[in-house]
């Protein structure tokens, strides 16, 4: 790359001494000067189309090795509150630096451009020597008009790519709301409810909100080029005209003259062509946001990716006056007090937004309270590197990876997959039916763009992922933490899969969130959360004898379930 820009900016000198050469040999034997100059003429043609996918293919290296710094990044720290701020989701979407948009350029290019810009100072070194060894003082006449007219160019793109950078936000949405019509989920609700034009419309007010101001720069920038111009031109025909002058009056050879005229040409357009700038400027910000999430996102000492470990048995955890909220005015844990027992089945209900996801949320410690602490046999989670690796947990929201159904589950631990474990999960998950239904078994994809690809329900895609932890369970996980793991699943298959999991006895703590109060009744123990605390807990028996909440939420579902209704319910219809 360096070899071939080193050829492409020097050339212009090698051509211009080339044609003087050739004119100062015009009455005699040129073949010499000829063979030169058509030799510049062909190296800068082969040079010019091979360097272009030697470029591409920089630039792509480049852009990939970036692209993988942000996901490292990006997956680095050990905690999500930080990923979830406005702030540092901006600043990824900036940092990943995607050539969604025209004027947005990426780290490949911009690194590109850098090395262009700086051998083209090697040019312009040829360059004005050419036309010093002609006369020294049209060098600073030539220099200083070129440097202001690229400090200016400068100055107009950095601008440009401000107000570019200003507008995110509206970016940011005029994404969203661009890629809502391709989405196959989104398909069946827009169409419901008519959304197509509205939806067009949002679109297009984000796009004009985000570069109408863009664009009046830009057309600003159009108007000022007559400037830049003139600021080329002028020393230009100073110079052309003091060189044809002198050659005239004082006899001097035609042919150094011309390659002095070709040399000062040569100094402006290497120092006023704008690609290069651009490229920069539309990539530093892809660069700069990197190294600042790289600052913000820095991993603790103990952030190590998830390991095996030695499998040991579940530990005693200790919930100790937690405090939490995902922002300070809306605390979500107000002094939480709980204490899970070594192989417990423990059962966390309440009503909506009561606080159970967050429990699990600060038990897997991807979000840290705000105060108290959670510990495990003493030692505080937070401090221990290999937490992840004793628990399995389903998320309410968990990750539907389009892999096949064997490489779904093995995600559950690291290391080579072991089919037996996979198959042994899936048959404790429910889920054997299923997957023997399937033409590919175990490597079906779940993708219905892979050839024999498939799709799951709802309720399957839940076996699936009960499954995932299940293998973790088998591979050395010894806290199985379940947010509504059955919320999809109708009540038979439901309750063979909380029959199944009582297996596992003392080896296996089970934190299981469930809104279905029949499925958790045989639990060890049954925590209601409320208001940021615990407020009843006890067995099934204790709580139905203490006649609080817990007993009115679940005479109220057996009712609804004896009249046929669905069996959840909500805060409302206690009141
Ligand atoms: N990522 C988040 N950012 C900000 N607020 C959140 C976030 N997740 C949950 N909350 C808020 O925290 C509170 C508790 O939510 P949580 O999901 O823990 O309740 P839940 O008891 O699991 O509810 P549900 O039964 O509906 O699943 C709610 O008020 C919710 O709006």
């Amino acid at each position: 790359m360096v070899v071939q820009g080193l050829i492409m900016e020097t050339l212009p000198a090698v051509g211009a001494v080339a044609t003087g050469w050739l004119l100062t040999r015009l009455d005699g034997d040129f073949t010499a000067p000829l063979i030169v100059l058509g030799a510049v003429f062909l190296l800068g043609q082969i040079n010019g189309i091979s360097s272009r996918w030697i470029a591409l293919l920089a630039i792509s290296r480049i852009d990939n090795h970036h692209k993988s710094a942000v996901a490292t990044v990006a997956t680095g720290t050990s905690t999500v509150e930080i990923i979830e701020r406005q702030e540092v989701q901006n600043l990824l979407k900036s940092a990943a630096a995607d050539p969604g948009a025209w004027t947005e350029k990426t780290p490949g290019q911009g690194a590109l451009g850098a090395l262009y810009i700086l051998l083209r100072y090697v040019g312009l070194i040829a360059s004005a020597s050419v036309v010093g060894a002609w006369s020294p003082w049209l060098v600073p006449i030539l220099l200083l008009p070129a440097f202001a007219l690229r400090g200016i160019v400068i100055r107009m793109w950095k601008r440009h790519f401000r107000i570019y950078a200003g507008g995110f936000e509206h970016h940011r949405r005029y994404r969203y709301w661009g890629e809502m019509p391709l989405k196959r989920s989104e398909a069946k609700e827009l169409r419901v409810f008519g959304l197509s034009e509205w939806l067009v419309n949002r679109h297009q007010d984000e796009l004009h909100n985000h570069l109408d101001p863009v664009w009046e720069n830009d057309r600003a920038m159009a108007r000022a080029q007559w400037r830049l111009a003139a600021l080329s031109l002028l020393p230009l025909a100073a110079a052309f005209c003091a060189i044809a002058y002198t050659t005239a009056a004082q006899g001097s050879s035609v042919g150094v003259a011309s390659a002095a005229l070709t040399a000062a040409w040569g100094i402006f357009s290497l120092l006023a062509s704008s690609g290069e700038v651009m490229n920069m400027e539309g990539s530093r910000h892809g660069i700069t946001d990197l190294a600042e999430l790289r600052e913000r996102l820095r991993p603790a000492e103990h952030d190590r990716p998830r390991t095996g470990g030695e499998p040991s048995g579940p530990p005693l955890i200790r919930f100790e006056d937690i405090a939490f909220g995902y922002s300070p005015d809306a605390p979500v844990m107000k002094g939480l007090n709980l204490d899970i027992r070594p192989g417990e089945r423990l059962a966390v209900v309440g009503f909506n937004g009561a606080g159970k996801s967050t429990l699990t949320k600060l038990l897997a410690g991807v979000y840290r309270p705000t105060s108290g602490r959670i510990l495990a046999d003493g030692t505080d989670i937070a401090d221990d590197p290999q937490w992840r690796s004793r628990l399995a947990v389903v998320f309410q929201d968990f990750i539907k990876y389009q892999l096949t159904v064997a490489e779904n589950i093995a995600l559950g631990s690291p290391g080579a997959p072991d089919l037996d474990s996979i198959r042994k999960a899936v048959d404790e998950a429910g889920f054997g039916d299923v997957v023997d239904g399937l033409e590919s078994g175990l490597d079906t994809p779940l993708d219905r763009s892979r050839t024999g690809g498939v799709d799951l329900s709802g309720g399957q895609w839940q076996q699936l992922a009960l499954a995932r932890a299940l293998y973790a369970v088998d591979r050395g996980a010894r806290i199985l933490v379940l947010d509504e793991p059955t919320a999809h699943l109708d009540v038979r298959t439901e309750k063979d899969l909380f029959d199944r999991l009582g297996g596992h006895d003392e080896h296996l703590t089970t934190v299981l969130i469930s809104h279905r109060l029949s499925t958790v009744r045989d639990a060890d123990r049954i925590v209601l959360l409320a208001d940021g605390a615990v407020a009843e807990s006890g067995t099934h028996d204790e709580l139905m004898a203490l006649g609080g909440t817990y007993a009115h939420m679940f005479n109220l579902q057996a009712e609804r379930y004896k009249s046929g209704f669905d069996d959840r319910l909500e805060e409302g219809e206690l009141r």
